[in-house]
């Protein structure tokens, strides 16, 4: 059995002819011309499902599912010598700020009327109505309207609507009732569509349900949690835990986070507790004692790279505070845990420490599984799962978020889930509609002075809202962030070099708008929601298009409309193709010297896919793309036509927002949320105030 919808309209597909194409509400009635889906033989969204379980034929001999490529997996060949500059340069036009703020304009003006439609908590549902979702596997529970159509729980419902969630989003209303059947899923979705509360709700429901496995005042050496949540990054780590906490906030259930890159002792995060005042002199001794060598040698580093006393001294008096906290998070962890977030290395140390079991657990969700895989991560995703004492599929609910769908992913599945439900929506690796996308050809020695012009431009046009920018290296992060500094423009970087409170701090102070400028490595490019994120900037562009679609998808989130602008050089090459080919399906403007880049690349690379693991097409291979389930592929020949892009892609993420377990204060200065205190909490999404652009 298989659910087909079109956003929120329902039915089954049954051979329904589709839209054209997705229109993003901000694009509908403007005049692009998009002469190039007829070229390609396909409209993206024209597929027709016809057969439960299927779905392999689109109109127009485009194949979902079934798309090939045969390219070996890694990286295409990049720039290539000599490449007719001059030809192009002229895109760069000299009132390039100007049409930075007209785009702004454009946006605001949209996001005002959108803002009038109403609903959901200032969340844009109507840009979700075209969305074309697909559920297949066996038994498909179907999809709600509404939260209340499920028995979340009363305490979650409550929950539900303190964070104003007036009603789920796509991801939600077809994810939330399979994983609260107990079904395992394999899901992707675009980025910013709710893919937390997707696995979050279910697994506390569930947790309500079946009684806690913590109470207060436990005495446990080891902590059992029923439910693990795996996911790449410290980052995206803590903000799920924050969204978590949200969630079950006042329901008892504990959620504790455990990531990676600091000792073993500041792992298991739990960020407030009464202890807090109790312990700091005892532990900083002890923290020092037990960690001296690695403050040493990190403290030393820090004065050898800083100039800035301020920092220095900031960073010792954070040794101190994570002094404190390292007591305080082993406390938490060793007083029970219903729900582990983690990453996948610290979680393996920690069950080989003995500080945690998997015995307990009932619900594994491995969020931004393919980022995982990309980073490394599967010798331990698979020690975790298989060998440490974790229940088998069947005897424990699975479910996994990933944006591509690679052979290791789909291995992973196999192993790991027991009759699941594939759920897409939206194509698989698009980018949301709702971001507007703007390529500029700018090369690399005109990259700060491009940068310098379109900052000032937008802050002389008043447009001072968050603005995210995407460098390639971390070196490349920190001398941009000194540069834009030096020029009067606030900005702060983020990236796997600083150390956690350097990165909090950092996160800290862009999403209060302190520093409205944020300049980052890919360690902020998924799953990060920050709210109020306007526009995204590739400084550097990535080297393959998933990372292009999940930085980008910092933006435009739950509704928002966002602008993200690209500098593109001769460096970047072996993406034309595939920026051409996003940006076509999502009805973007393509400057006509990007779609030369595009025809020319295709002439040298053989293989031009879209996704650098599953590189170029033509014929045979056995990629899964399109958004289908991938169990239903052709593995045979190629498909004709389309040649060589695969998809993947739907991202992750959540949200630093703040709660306490029964009552403490939220850190006003994290995203949108009202105070906390006890006597509950109201989670809103205020806007940002970046007064950092006044400095
Ligand atoms: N039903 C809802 N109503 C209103 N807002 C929602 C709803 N569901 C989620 N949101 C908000 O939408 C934003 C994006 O959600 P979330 O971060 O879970 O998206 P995501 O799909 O995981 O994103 P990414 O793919 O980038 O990781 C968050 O701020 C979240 O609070």
């Amino acid at each position: 059995m298989s659910w087909d919808f079109t956003g929120g309209r329902g039915g089954a597909g049954g051979g329904r002819a589709r839209l054209p194409s997705y229109v993003p509400p901000h694009l509908r009635n403007a005049p692009v011309a998009n002469p190039y889906n007829a070229a390609y033989g396909y409209s993206p969204y024209s597929a027709v499902y016809n057969a439960p379980g299927y779905g392999q034929y689109g109109g127009g001999g485009y194949v979902l599912g079934g798309q090939q490529d045969f390219a070996p997996r890694g990286r295409g060949r990049r720039g290539r010598g000599g490449q007719r500059r001059n030809e192009y340069e002229s895109s760069s036009s000299p009132s390039f700020a100007d049409a930075i703020a007209e785009k702004f304009d454009e946006l605001e003006v949209l996001g005002e009327e959108e803002a009038a439609g109403g609903g959901g908590g200032g969340i844009n549902f109507e840009a979700y109505d075209d969305i074309p979702v697909k559920a297949t596997g066996s038994e498909v529970p179907p999809p709600v309207e509404r939260f209340d159509e499920i028995d979340l729980g009363e305490g979650l419902m409550q929950n539900i609507r303190r964070c104003k969630y007036s009603k789920p989003t796509p991801v939600q209303k077809h994810a939330i009732p399979i994983a609260v059947a107990g079904r395992d899923l394999m899901a992707c979705a675009q980025t910013g569509s709710g893919k937390t509360a997707a696995f979050c709700f279910p697994i506390i429901s569930t947790i309500l349900k079946n009684g806690l496995n913590s109470g207060p005042g436990g005495t446990r050496t080891v902590a059992q949690p029923s439910a693990l949540i795996l996911s790449p990054t410290r980052e995206l780590s803590c903000q799920i835990h924050e969204e978590a906490k949200k969630f079950a906030f006042k329901t008892g259930v504990r959620i504790v986070v455990a990531y990676g890159g600091a000792s073993i002792q500041q792992q298991v995060s739990v960020h407030q507790s009464p202890f807090y005042c109790l312990l700091p002199l005892l532990v900083l001794l002890v923290n020092s004692v037990v960690h001296a060598h690695g403050h040493f040698a990190a403290f030393v580093w820090w004065h050898i790279q800083g100039s800035d006393v301020g920092l220095r001294l900031f960073n010792s008096v954070s040794f101190f505070f994570y002094g404190i906290c390292c007591v305080v998070q082993l406390y938490n962890l060793e007083k029970g845990v219903d729900i582990l977030v983690a990453t996948p290395g610290r979680l393996a140390d920690m069950i080989d420490r003995g500080r945690v079991s998997l015995k307990m657990i009932k619900h594994l969700a491995l969020d931004e599984a393919d980022r995982m895989l990309d980073m490394g991560f599967e010798p331990q995703i698979r020690k975790i799962v298989q060998q440490m004492g974790m229940p088998p599929p069947g005897q424990r609910q699975t479910m996994l978020f990933s944006a591509t769908f690679p052979d290791e992913i789909q291995r992973l599945a196999s192993d790991f889930l027991k009759d699941y439900i594939f759920l897409s929506v939206g194509r698989v690796g698009s980018s949301t509609g709702l971001i507007s996308q703007k390529i500029e050809l700018v090369q690399d020695m005109d990259k700060r002075s491009h940068i310098m012009k379109l900052l000032h431009g937008q802050k002389a046009n008043g447009k001072r809202d968050l603005t995210l920018v995407f460098t390639e290296t971390k070196k490349g992060a920190d001398a941009l962030e000194y540069y834009l500094s030096m020029s009067g423009l606030p900005a702060i970087a983020i990236h796997g070099d600083k150390v956690q409170m350097e990165r909090e701090r950092a996160l800290r102070s862009f999403k209060a708008g302190v520093t409205p400028i944020l300049v980052a490595t890919d360690v902020a490019s998924r799953g990060l929601d920050i709210p109020n994120v306007s526009h995204v900037i590739n400084f550097d562009l990535p080297k393959d298009i998933d990372d292009y679609v999940h930085r980008i998808g910092r933006t435009g989130r739950a509704g928002k409309s966002g602008l993200a602008t690209a500098f593109f050089s001769d460096q970047n090459m072996s993406l034309a193709k595939p920026l051409v080919e996003l940006m076509k399906e999502s009805n973007q403007e393509v400057p006509p010297w990007l779609n030369e880049y595009a025809k020319n690349s295709s002439n040298i690379y053989s293989g031009g896919g879209r996704y650098r693991r599953y590189g170029g097409g033509g014929g045979g291979g056995s990629r899964h793309g399109g958004y289908d389930d991938y169990r239903n592929d052709y593995s045979g020949g190629g498909y004709g036509g389309y040649g060589g892009a695969s998809y993947g892609g739907y991202d992750s993420g959540s949200y630093y927002g703040d709660n306490g377990y029964g009552g403490y204060a939220a850190p006003p200065a994290w995203s949108g949320l009202g105070g906390g205190g006890g006597g509950g909490y109201e989670l809103g999404t205020e806007a940002v105030v970046a007064s950092g652009w006044d400095m």
